[in-house]
């Protein structure tokens, strides 16, 4: 074929029978992409870049590509990052050794100063130039520019009834919506690294599963999607074919009981949990080292990776985040 592109494909195949199935085939998957974006068209999705995708660049790069067309065709993205190995990483560099309590990073003083610098002055400046590259135009949004994530400390139960001393470690509470509504409305992609404004004013430690729930949320977001360096969930880890391709809450908490999800994977089915009770329709878990794994997922009726769906509609509580206007 002469040009590469989709559509002339299509009809450049007219007459010619050995691409005319392949070119009917294309002319299909371009229908029905094109009825989902029609479908959500103007509604948010969130999107959660984890630490263990942004270490590998060609992933990244393919994924920025996919939220710049996303962003084109009017799908409002909004992206929401942490980068867990490469704050690690910094604090190794700087003789600091990472400890983490009931799956969260303790966070001293010294090391929130290497969390803020690693989130939001290297992996968030990162991530907007690279958008702008590919032709995008997005916003990182944080203290150093303008603060959209407000919180309080965590407190985790530590067994004995006392709370666990997490340090800086933060929930959000409050989101500034208007911000983020304002630049996807005017094309922008707005980029949150997990750290929010505490009570005192000063920085605190967010996971960053649970900081895109609480985007999602108060976005009142049609997706949120995680994607990270599995299949999705695996029944086997050892196992990629072991894939489950749709869950329910009930089911999520089931294998959460077995122990099938485990570690890393628990954050993002709570984070998930949380926000199909708070109104998000739906969430993904999949491959963010998978070229267009984000455009399939959400855009084709199989999908690639695990999403995870109420049975009936979420009516359930707030879980008391409000949204700034
Ligand atoms: N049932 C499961 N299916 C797939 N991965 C799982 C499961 N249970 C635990 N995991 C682990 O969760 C990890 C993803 O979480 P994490 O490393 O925190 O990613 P990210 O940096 O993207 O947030 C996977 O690499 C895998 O080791
Ligand atoms: C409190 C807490 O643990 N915060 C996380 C924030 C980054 C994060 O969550 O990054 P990933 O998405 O790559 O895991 C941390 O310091 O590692």
């Amino acid at each position: 074929m002469k040009n590469g592109g989709l559509v002339v494909d299509c009809l450049g195949a007219v007459g010619d029978h050995a691409v005319h199935e392949e070119a009917i085939r294309k002319a299909d998957v371009l229908i029905e992409a094109l009825g989902y974006f029609r479908k959500f068209h103007g509604r948010f999705t969130v999107i959660k870049l984890g630490g263990s995708v942004m270490e590998e660049p060609e992933a990244l790069r393919a994924l920025l590509v996919d939220i710049v067309f996303m962003q084109t065709v009017g799908m409002r993205p909004v992206v929401v990052h942490g980068g867990g190995k490469a704050i690690t990483l910094a604090m190794e560099q700087a003789g600091l050794q990472a400890r983490f309590v009931q799956g969260r990073r303790y966070t001293d003083e010294a090391t929130l100063g290497i969390v803020a610098r690693v989130l939001a002055e290297e992996i968030n400046v990162d991530i907007v130039r690279h958008i702008t590259k590919y032709g995008g135009r997005a916003a990182g949004l944080h203290h150093k520019t303008t603060q959209c994530l407000f919180g309080r400390r965590l407190t985790l139960p530590d067994g004995n009834g006392a709370d666990v001393d997490l340090g800086r470690v933060g929930e959000v509470t409050e989101v500034e919506v208007s911000l983020i509504e304002n630049l996807c409305f005017a094309g922008v992609v707005p980029v949150l690294p997990s750290l929010a404004e505490g009570e005192d004013e000063l920085l605190l430690n967010v996971n960053a599963d649970t900081a895109a729930a609480a985007v999602a949320v108060a976005l009142k977001a049609e997706k949120l999607v995680f994607l990270t360096d599995t299949p999705g969930i695996l029944k086997d880890r050892t196992e990629p074919q072991s894939l489950i391709r749709s869950l329910t809450p009930v089911e999520c908490r089931d294998l959460i009981a077995q122990g099938i999800i485990d570690k890393g994977m628990i954050p993002k089915v709570e984070a998930s949990l949380d926000s199909l009770r708070d109104g998000v329709r739906k969430t993904h878990i999949i491959d963010g080292r998978l070229r267009h794994s984000l455009l399939l997922e959400m855009y084709t009726d199989k999908g690639i990776g695990t999403e995870i769906v109420l049975q009936e509609n979420a009516n359930g509580s707030s879980r008391g985040i409000s949204a700034r206007h």
